[in-house]
């Protein structure tokens, strides 16, 4: 959410952000409603001071006078009370608009349409050469009976996925590795649920929008968040921290739930697309400061860069275009790694700077030197998501006869283990 005064002043890059970012939004409609909202709050106000004034002639009035201003005051009472469902009305269409309002692009983001308009930034590490026909990732699991896709689909349907043995440990192996790296990195290790009241999803900005993709508790005030950036984003909605207090700098694990309605058809074998994951979520609150959100964007960065180097694994950084990044970023990187049986690099993780977009909606601020209070700036980004991550680790990784080379930042989570599964 943008701050109403900066709409006001800067209608045209607002709207310029709603054209780039294909929101379906008019600004004009926004603002004639604030106008009307400021006249009829006008309104109200003159009444009330008329009848303030009214009542303080009541003690001196004559006692003829009297009636008359004793019957003004009420009706005056009257007019205001009568105003209220209009007032009310009016302030929620306008807080309906003002949620869908998206942030303003930074200067270096590419306009663009969706995510073929994305654009390479680098590539790192090297892609693997086989001397042998590789294998993907479904065959390697139940190659080694690691998974049983078959049997899990009979019990959660599709989308669901079950790993055993030591593809169940390698899973975890993974999960601790990125909480203990992000720890050794001075981050927050939080694990936390992903059961969310449905508000802390409109201060995270998945709604309004995403409400398709979550899945809802029927009779409970509760639903299932396909991401920590929710529960973790409204950890202290509606306070106001102290400067000192920032940054505050998080690793969040928690399960992580998508209906993923919209994906039909799209990756529907093995565990790119399920609709349970786990992730190591990178959540930052600092300052309201561009260049220390800018800074933190980096850092951000180059930690999942580093989990993906320490895992050998080889990828690359795409910067998001206008059209692929959602209303509330400022600037957002995927970093896709690499897929051998795809012959593709395929998302694993997205790093996002939200300014102050995030903080108002959440009613997150903080004091500042001078103490006045201000929104804080968020920033998220993907420590490790599993079992998605597993599918370049298992084929990137693999060996002639189907087991699984253990990188050593792996091996202390694994007894040691420098191979996995049995040739
Ligand atoms: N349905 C899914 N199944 C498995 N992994 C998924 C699924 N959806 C997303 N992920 C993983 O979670 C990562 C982050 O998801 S995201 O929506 O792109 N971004 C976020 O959730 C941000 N909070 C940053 O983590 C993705 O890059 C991917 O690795």
């Amino acid at each position: 959410m943008l701050d109403l005064k900066f709409i006001r002043e800067n209608a045209g890059a607002v709207k310029h952000a709603v054209d780039v970012k294909g929101v379906n939004l008019d600004i004009d409609e926004l603002l004639r409603l604030d106008r009307e909202l400021v006249d009829l709050k006008q309104r109200v106000e003159a009444m009330q001071a008329e009848r303030n004034a009214n009542a303080k002639l009541v003690p001196r009035a004559t006692p003829e006078e009297r009636p008359t201003l004793i019957q003004r005051g009420k009706d005056l009472a009257e007019e205001i009370k009568a105003l209220d469902p209009a007032l009310r009305a009016h302030e929620d269409n306008l807080r309906q608009l003002l949620l869908r309002v998206p942030n303003i692009p930074h200067a270096s983001v590419p306009v663009g349409k969706d995510d073929n308009d994305n654009v390479e930034l680098r590539r790192e590490g090297q892609l693997p050469a086989f001397e042998f026909t590789p294998r993907d990732q479904v065959d390697l699991l139940e190659g080694q009976g690691w998974s049983d896709f078959e049997r899990v689909a009979r019990v959660s349907g599709s989308r669901s996925y079950l790993l055993k043995g030591e593809g169940a440990l390698l899973e975890m192996a993974v999960q601790m590795f990125a909480m203990s790296f992000l720890a050794g990195r001075g981050f927050t290790p939080l694990s936390t649920t992903a059961l969310v009241r449905p508000e802390t999803l409109v201060n995270s900005g998945h709604f309004p929008g995403d409400e398709e993709s979550v899945y809802k508790l029927e009779g409970d005030e509760l639903m299932l968040a396909g991401t920590a950036e929710v529960p973790v984003n409204s950890l202290y909605a509606g306070e106001q921290l102290n400067a000192e207090e920032l940054p505050m700098a998080f690793s969040a694990i928690s399960g992580a739930f998508r209906r993923e309605a919209g994906s039909a058809g799209r990756d529907v074998r093995g565990l790119i697309r399920v609709h349970e994951f786990r992730k190591v979520e990178q959540y930052v609150i600092c300052r309201a400061d561009e260049q220390e959100g800018l800074k933190w964007f980096e850092t951000l960065l180059g930690n999942a860069e580093a989990i993906l180097q320490a895992l050998e694994l080889p990828y690359r950084v795409v910067q998001n275009c206008t059209g692929d990044m959602g209303a509330g970023k400022v600037l957002m990187y995927d970093i896709e790694t690499w897929v051998p049986s795809e012959q593709k690099y395929r998302e694993t993780h997205s790093c996002s700077y939200l300014g102050d977009w995030q903080a108002r909606r959440t009613g997150l601020r903080y004091r500042d030197e001078t103490g006045k209070l201000v929104y804080a700036h968020t920033l998220n980004n993907t420590g490790i998501a599993t079992p998605r991550i597993l599918v370049p680790l298992l084929e990137n990784h693999q060996r002639a006869d189907g087991t699984i080379h253990v990188p050593g930042a792996l091996r202390p989570y694994l007894g040691g283990k420098a191979v996995l599964g049995q040739p």
